[in-house]
Formats: structure tokens, sequence, C-alpha cells
């Protein structure tokens, strides 16, 4: 891990044009804080969610690009930011380009005016992570949620992970339609084989090293009088266990020949059952030493948050980037007291932070200390408290 602490950056500008509410939308902000506040519907996630298109993948909605473009509008969305950083300023540029004449839509991304080839391109400038309200069943809900929120805890400290793992969907599509279609091709189903168990271990070996390196920090930075709980962290799979006990090399060898062994099973089930996609995040509550999703809903409110911050400070030792912080309707489930923890740990991560609320009064210990915007259907104004 760098030892320097993580260089911070700030969005001083963001123009939003013809992005889901904001038709031409032009802010400027100045402070680490940010603070987002109006009533439902008002358009408080859709900021967020247009930072979040700086990260590859389709931003904190999981929505489709073609869903963003404002209803009403020419068809096409552009979201910009002003970036100031210690090594001077950037401007980066994404968004949705109208459909052509053969009705294609394709996303363009740019830094300082010149096309870069995917938003991954975007990482050497800016990282990003985040809290949502619907990661609040993160721990009783299914194993695919947290699978995904692990990836995406990867992709913010390597940000070819969500590549990788597209191409590996991609291959056990194609290896299930094989065995399902043609079960008998074995050459194919070799080679598919040998493409799927490359990018398996490279998806769980890329998993491991985050979850251990978080794990670690955790471990070190821990505080019992913290507002967040510590979580302890394990990956539960097959493929988790092959790549913690072997080589890389002989963990995809390994891996191969289950895959072999497992053809009429995986036939049978229409899917192939061992891989990086049954794998699954095992979470504790660390002072409590039970599974996560035994604790209090408050309690999982405060440990997510918990982990959420020690990746924040995990992605700023590992990239040098402080990252952006986005945080929906996270302040309205907190106490005072965590409230006010968490804000004191938000700025001293260094990184900017954008949150959300529909109540002014959660963020009022914030004046002076953050800009306070409020929003409204297309508009957003500078909060003034008397
Ligand atoms: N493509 C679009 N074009 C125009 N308006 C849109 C589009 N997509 C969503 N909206 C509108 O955006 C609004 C939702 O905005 P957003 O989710 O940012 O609200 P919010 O302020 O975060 O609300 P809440 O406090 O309820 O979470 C809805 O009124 C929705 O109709």
């Amino acid at each position: 891990m760098l030892s320097a602490p993580p260089a911070a950056s700030l969005i001083t500008h963001l123009m939003l044009q013809d992005f889901r509410t904001y038709a031409d939308l032009d802010l400027a902000v100045s402070r680490p804080l940010v603070a987002l506040v109006g009533e439902n519907g008002a358009g408080k996630t859709n900021v967020l969610e247009a930072i979040s298109l700086f990260m590859p993948g389709r931003g904190l909605r999981r929505a489709e690009l073609s869903d963003m473009v404002r209803q009403g509008g020419p068809g096409s969305f552009a979201i910009s930011v002003t970036l100031e950083t210690p090594y001077g300023e950037h401007r980066l540029g994404t968004g949705l380009e109208r459909p052509g004449d053969e009705g294609r839509v394709s996303r363009i991304c740019r830094i300082d005016a010149l096309p870069a080839s995917s938003p991954a391109a975007f990482a050497e400038h800016l990282r990003i992570v985040w809290l949502t309200p619907d990661l609040d069943a993160l721990f009783r809900g299914p194993a695919g949620d947290r699978r995904r929120f692990l990836d995406r805890l990867v992709l913010a400290v390597d940000a070819e992970h969500g590549a990788r793992v597209n191409a590996l969907e991609r291959a056990l599509r194609s290896r299930n339609r094989v065995l399902e279609d043609i079960p008998d091709d074995r050459l194919w189903l070799d080679a598919l084989e040998r493409e799927v168990a490359e990018l398996a271990i490279a998806v769980a070996a890329a998993r491991r090293e985050t979850v251990e390196r978080l794990a670690a920090l955790i471990l070190a930075t821990r505080d019992e009088n913290s507002p967040f709980p510590f979580a302890t962290l394990t990956l539960e799979g097959e493929i988790d266990a092959l790549v913690a006990t072997l080589p890389a090399v002989d963990a995809e060898d390994r891996y191969r020949a289950m895959l072999r062994e497992g053809r009429p099973r995986d036939r049978a089930a229409g899917r192939t059952l061992i891989g990086p996609q049954a794998t699954d995040l095992l979470v504790r509550h660390g002072p409590k030493d039970i599974p996560a999703a035994m604790a209090s809903t408050g309690e999982q409110k405060a440990l997510l948050i918990g982990l959420v911050l020690a990746h924040a400070r995990l992605v700023g030792h590992m990239s040098g980037i402080a990252p952006f912080i986005l945080l929906d309707e996270v302040a309205a489930h907190l106490d005072p007291r965590r409230r006010a923890g968490l804000f004191d740990t938000l700025e001293s991560l260094g990184g900017q932070v954008w949150m959300t609320g529909a109540d002014l009064g959660l963020f009022s210990e914030l004046e002076g200390r953050a800009d306070l915007l409020q929003v409204q259907p297309g508009v957003i104004e500078s909060i003034k408290i008397r």
C-alpha cells in the first residue's frame, strides 16, 4: 500500500444536458462536502447517478443509458465535470450520442476534449464509491447482490475488473448453450472451458486480493468506539477455495477438470454450478461476532456504512486517489451521534462527498463546512441558512 496520503480532487463544476430531470444544469461547487436537499422526486439521486457514470458500468441505479435521456429532450445526453486535482485541472465528459441512421446509440467518453476508449480510462483521474438505499438489504438478500457489491469494490481499485467479469459471463453463456445444444462437441467445449477457466481464476483472484486487503485495513484501523462497527469478511465458494490454496496455473487446471467432469450435471441444471458466479461474500458484525444478517436493521446499516468507508480508505491507499463518495439517503437513517460521526469521518477521508437528503435539518450542522444545495426539478440552487 502507498504510505503517502491519497491525492484529493474536487468536482468544481458539474454540467448536465438532457440528463433525466435536467435540461441544462451548470452547477458550481467548491467544498469537499456537498449536500443535496429536496423533496422526493426532486432530482437529487439523478445528480449522484450522473457522477457515478464516470465509473465503468451503468451507474448507481444500474439503469439503461437510454432511460437516462431526458423525456421530451432530443434523445441524447451529456455530463461533464471539471476536476481540480493536485496535478491540475481536467475536464471529463460522458454521454449518449443521438441514434444514427441505423438506430445505433453509442456512449461517448472524453478526457480534456480528447476521445477516450471507454469509461475505464477515467480511472486515471478519479475513483468513485457509493452507498444507495437498495443496499440496505445486502446482508439478508440473495448472494448475487453481494457478488455485485463485491465486484464494485474490486472495480474501484482495478478498473479492468468489470471487463473481465463481463467476458466471463459471456463465456459461461456460450458454454451453457453448447452444453444444451451440442453436448457431444468435446473440442468446442474444451476450448470454451479453457477460456472460462482463465477468466474465472482472474476474477476470483482479483476478488480475493481486494477482500484480503480490505480485511487487513479494517483490522488495522478498527476502533471500538466508532459508531460504525467493523466487519469481518470471507469469500465462500469452491473456486475461492481453489484460488486460496493453489497457485493460479494449478487452480486453472483444477477448475478446468472440474468443468469437464461437471458437464452432465451442468447440462441438467442449465447452468455452470461451480465458479465465481456461485461465490458469496460472507460478512459478520465484528464486535458482536454474529452474521451481519442477524444484526438489527440499524446495526446492519451502520456496518454497511463502516464497510463502505473502509473501502473508500482502501481505494485511496491503493490508487493514490481519494475517491469521490456518493451517499444517497444515508444521513436520514442515522441517530444524531452516528450522523455527526459520519460527517467527521467523511471529512477525514479527503475525497469529495456528495450526499442527499429530503430534510435540510439533517445537514444543519454542516453549515460553513459543506455546500448546501436545494434541488427542485431541473434546478439546483445554494441554500442560505438564516
Ligand atoms: N429520463 C427521464 N426524463 C425525465 N425525468 C426523469 C427521467 N428519469 C427519471 N425522471 C424523473 O426523475 C425523478 C426522480 O429523481 P430522483 O430519483 O433524483 O429523485 P430524488 O430527489 O432522489 O427523490 P427521493 O427523495 O424520492 O429519492 C422522478 O420524478 C422521475 O420521474
